[in-house]
Order: C-alpha cells, then sequence, then structure tokens
C-alpha cells in the first residue's frame, strides 16, 4: 500500500504560497534531484554571498567548473560590478522582509561574453527564521515551452493553404526572429561569392529583399565553412570581433544554418541582433537547423513547382513555347497592344515538304530536322519576340511592337538565313529546307481566334502559290 503523505498544501491564507513541510522527511534528496534536473542555474551562498552550492545548469550557462564557483563571491557572475553592490542592497542583505524576487540581470561568462537572463533570487532563512544565505535562479531566455509553442506554430505555418511558399517563408522569419529573441532574419541565396537577400524582416528597414552584400562580409560565411548551425551570443567578446560584417553592422549576436535544396547548399538562414543575448545551447542549434530544413523544403516545392509550370509550357522536342504557352502570351500581348496603342504581329510558318524528310531519313531524321528549323527561329528573333511550336511542322512567332515592314523583315531574315543554313537529318546528311510563311498585323479590337484565322488563311495562301514563300494577311 502507498504511503500517505500530508504535503500540507491547503494553507488557509489564500495569499500565502503552499508550505511544502514533510516532503524533506519524504525524500530527503530531493531538492538535490530536482536541482540536478533544473534547466534554471541555481546558485546557493551564504550570508557572506560566497557561493556555497552550484547546480549543473549553472556550470553549463555560465561556463565555470563547480570547483571554479564554491567559495567565490557571487560578484563573479556578474556583468557590472555596481550590479553586485546594488543587488547586495535591495535583496541579497539580511534586513530584506520580502522572499524570493523577479528581475533581470547581466551576466557574465567564464570566457567574458556578456548575457541577460530573467532571475529569481533572495534571502533563505533557517527553521528558526533567521537569516541563513540567499539563493538565485537564473532561467536561460528559452524555455521548453517557448521552444514547443514555436513547433507549433512552425506547424501551423507549414500546414496553411492560404499561404503561398513565400508568405511561409515570411512567416518562418517572423517566427524566429521571435523565438531567438533577434530582430533581424534574413534568408539568403548564395551566388558564388554574392550573399543575395530573397526574404527578411528588419524593424529599421536597414536591409530590403534583392539586397547584395559580399559573402565574406556576412558572419554566413562562417556558418558556410562550418557546413552546420552556429551562432555566437556577443561577437565582441569572440575572435570574430575583427570580423567585417561586426565593423561594418555591429551585429553582436547572430544564429544561422545553411539551407540545402535538392542535396546543394542554396543559401543561409540567419538571426542577429546589434544586441548582445544569452549563450546559445545546443537546442538553439537543433531549432535553427529545423528551421533551415523547413525553409530549404519550402523552397525545394517553389523549384519543383516552378520546373512542372515550365514543363507544361515547353515543348518537348524543340524546347519552344507549346500551344498553350504561346496562346497565352498572344493574349497578354493582345491586351498589352491595345493598351500601348503599339503594333503587334503574328507569323505563322511551316516547313515545305516535310513528310518527305520523315520518309526519307525516318521520324528521327525529321525530328533533327524541326530541332534545327526552332534553333534558327530563336536565333533569328529579339528578346520581346516569342518563338513557339504549334505542333507537327507548324511554328509561330510572336512579334511585339512591330508592324507589317517590320514582319515582313523578319520573315526576309529567316528565309536568308535558311538558305544558308541546311538542316540535320542525320550523322551524315544536313539538307537545305524551305518553308511557307503567313502574316497578319493586328487589328484594333481584334481578339486571338480571328488574328489567328487570318494568319492561317495568309499562310494557306503561301502554301498553294507555290510555297517558300510569304503571304500577308488581309481582309
Ligand atoms: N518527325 C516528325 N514528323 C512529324 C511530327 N509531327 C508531324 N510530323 C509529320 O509531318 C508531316 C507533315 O506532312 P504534310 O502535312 O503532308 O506536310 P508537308 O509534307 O510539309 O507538305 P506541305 O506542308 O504541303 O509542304 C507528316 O508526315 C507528319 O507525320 C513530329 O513531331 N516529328
Amino acid at each position: 500500500m502507498s504511503k500517505r503523505i500530508n504535503f500540507d498544501m491547503s494553507s488557509g491564507d489564500k495569499d500565502e504560497p503552499p508550505s511544502i513541510a514533510g516532503l524533506n522527511a519524504f525524500s530527503p534528496s530531493l531538492l538535490a534531484d530536482i536541482f540536478n534536473q533544473l534547466p534554471e542555474a541555481v546558485v546557493v551562498a551564504d550570508m557572506s554571498r560566497r557561493v556555497v552550492y552550484a547546480n549543473p545548469a549553472t556550470e553549463r550557462l555560465f561556463g565555470y567548473c563547480r570547483s571554479e564557483m564554491i567559495g567565490q563571491r557571487t560578484s563573479l557572475f556578474y556583468a557590472h560590478s555596481e550590479d553586485f553592490n546594488e543587488q547586495g542592497e535591495q535583496r541579497y542583505n539580511p534586513n530584506v522582509n520580502g522572499g524570493m524576487d523577479n528581475y533581470r540581470m547581466s551576466y557574465r561568462c567564464a570566457d567574458g561574453s556578456v548575457f541577460l537572463a530573467h532571475t529569481c533570487g533572495g534571502l533563505l532563512r533557517d527553521l528558526e527564521g533567521k537569516p541563513s544565505g540567499y539563493i538565485a535562479l537564473v532561467r536561460p531566455s528559452r524555455p521548453m515551452e517557448k521552444s514547443i509553442d514555436t513547433l507549433q506554430r512552425l506547424h501551423a505555418i507549414s500546414a496553411n493553404p492560404a499561404l503561398d511558399r513565400g508568405a511561409r517563408i515570411d512567416a518562418i522569419l517572423a517566427l524566429g526572429a521571435s523565438h531567438f529573441d533577434l530582430p533581424l532574419a534574413i534568408q539568403s541565396r548564395i551566388d558564388g561569392e554574392q550573399y543575395l537577400v530573397e526574404h527578411c524582416v528588419s524593424p529599421d528597414g536597414a536591409v530590403v529583399p534583392g539586397a547584395r552584400f559580399d559573402l565574406p562580409g556576412t558572419y554566413c560565411v562562417t556558418t558556410l565553412r562550418a557546413g552546420r548551425p552556429v551562432g555566437f551570443h556577443h561577437t565582441a567578446q569572440s575572435e570574430l570581433k575583427k570580423h567585417p560584417c561586426y565593423l561594418n553592422f555591429g551585429l553582436e549576436s547572430y544564429i544561422g544554418s545553411p539551407i540545402h535544396v535538392g542535396g546543394r547548399v542554396y543559401g543561409t538562414l540567419n538571426f542577429s541582433s546589434p544586441e548582445p543575448c544569452s549563450p546559445f545551447t545546443p537546442d538553439d542549434l537543433i531549432f535553427m537547423q529545423l528551421l533551415a530544413d523547413t525553409v530549404g523544403h519550402e523552397i525545394h516545392e517553389r523549384e519543383m513547382n516552378d520546373q512542372l509550370r515550365a514543363l507544361a509550357r515547353t515543348d518537348e522536342l524543340t524546347g519552344l513555347a507549346n500551344r498553350r504557352a504561346i496562346m497565352e502570351t498572344l493574349e497578354w500581348q493582345i491586351a498589352r497592344a491595345r493598351r500601348s496603342g503599339l503594333p503587334l504581329c503574328v507569323l505563322s510558318m511551316d516547313l515545305d515538304h516535310f513528310k518527305q524528310v520523315n520518309d526519307t531519313w525516318g521520324h528521327a531524321g525529321g525530328d533533327s530536322a524541326l530541332r534545327a528549323f526552332a534553333r534558327v527561329l530563336v536565333r533569328s528573333c529579339r528578346e520581346v519576340d516569342r518563338c513557339g511550336r504549334l505542333g507537327g511542322e507548324e511554328f509561330i512567332m510572336v512579334l511585339p511592337d512591330t508592324d507589317l515592314d517590320g514582319g515582313r523583315a523578319v520573315a526576309e531574315r529567316l528565309y536568308d538565313t535558311m538558305a544558308a543554313t541546311p538542316l540535320q537529318v542525320s550523322d551524315q546528311d544536313r539538307i537545305t529546307m524551305t518553308f511557307s510563311a503567313g502574316l497578319a498585323l493586328l487589328r484594333p479590337e481584334e481578339t486571338v481566334a480571328p488574328l489567328l484565322h487570318r494568319v492561317d488563311a495568309a499562310l494557306y495562301q503561301a502554301k498553294n502559290s507555290g510555297r517558300n514563300r510569304l503571304c500577308v494577311a488581309g481582309d
């Protein structure tokens, strides 16, 4: 049968904290067991403020081993000696009436770095109520609950169908900035020695998407060299104090990770601040990796979607725009020409006697000729022109800001190039091929279908009147 214990939690007075008298008798090692497991640093000092106990979390947080702390004055931990004196007046003296108290304090680690932390501390009294010493619990800035909360938020962002991929990355940056309590958040793409900001959270607007920096001038060069998450919480106190990023931007604290996309290093995710912060824990670095992996996944998905979209709009054989893509371009260019009042021409082309190529050199020979013709088209047009393959041996060119004279000039150039460029149909053979073409100028108020109808009619006319020629569409 289990032993019943009276924890005596029900103090009659609601303002009094519950008593835990009896617990010690139940388990004398209880307090030590708890202190050993706590993520908070627990320091107990005697009446002269010399350390008599420090738990394992104190060693981790401050970087001293226990023997270096025991017997030392607690001034060892303070960043500023005046704080030690002030706390001695306010809290850590036998004359204070209150018990434990919560406050924030700047501390200094064994390596000289400084951090801010929440502290709960005050006077201890013995069983007779006489002052016996002092205790302080120093809480690292990110307790476990905060990490769980951040994880839940991260999941909510990734699973939110209302957010597009860019909005998700922005939301992850904001989440990471709040998690680490570092105001500047950047997702970068690395392009050679260039650091390109793709997404950022920058409270003062000092960094904007599209900004470029030399990679060696950023802390991320360190992260990329390490190939894993890296964090430093007080640059002035570290070997990075001569780093150009510190000299130019004065960023005291930084945590960052490489972003991997499809097995390659894409860029970095990083959070930073002009202020020093609490030292980063191993958990922080794991968390950093998790955020960077999530961003990497979003970028990978975006790239795959872009590739799929491009594939759905590309003619597989020639790499030109396919019918669907060229129709969209035409719609868009017609709307643009209406707004601008500038002319728009469409040139439709069909290789002559193409069937004979297939019959002589086989389908592969015909495919080779189609690819070679596509290359001629791409080489002959301006960047703003769009070439497409409608199917079979029929091709089209959309020529913005081009009148009929301009369209004729394009066609003539193509005829000259084709006459001078035999197309490859097999390993050994190249043949000179001709094509027939129809040209039409967009009329006011005309839409895609009637325009294409007129171009087709002109092409048909070119075929019927002997091939290897251009006919211009009339009414
Ligand atoms: N190799 C290859 N042949 C294709 C492709 N698409 C259509 N063809 C062939 O292209 C040929 C078109 O023949 P026709 O419509 O008679 O045209 P043509 O021989 O060029 O004659 P004209 O246009 O009147 O000068 C057919 O043999 C089709 O099978 C393709 O993607 N690859």
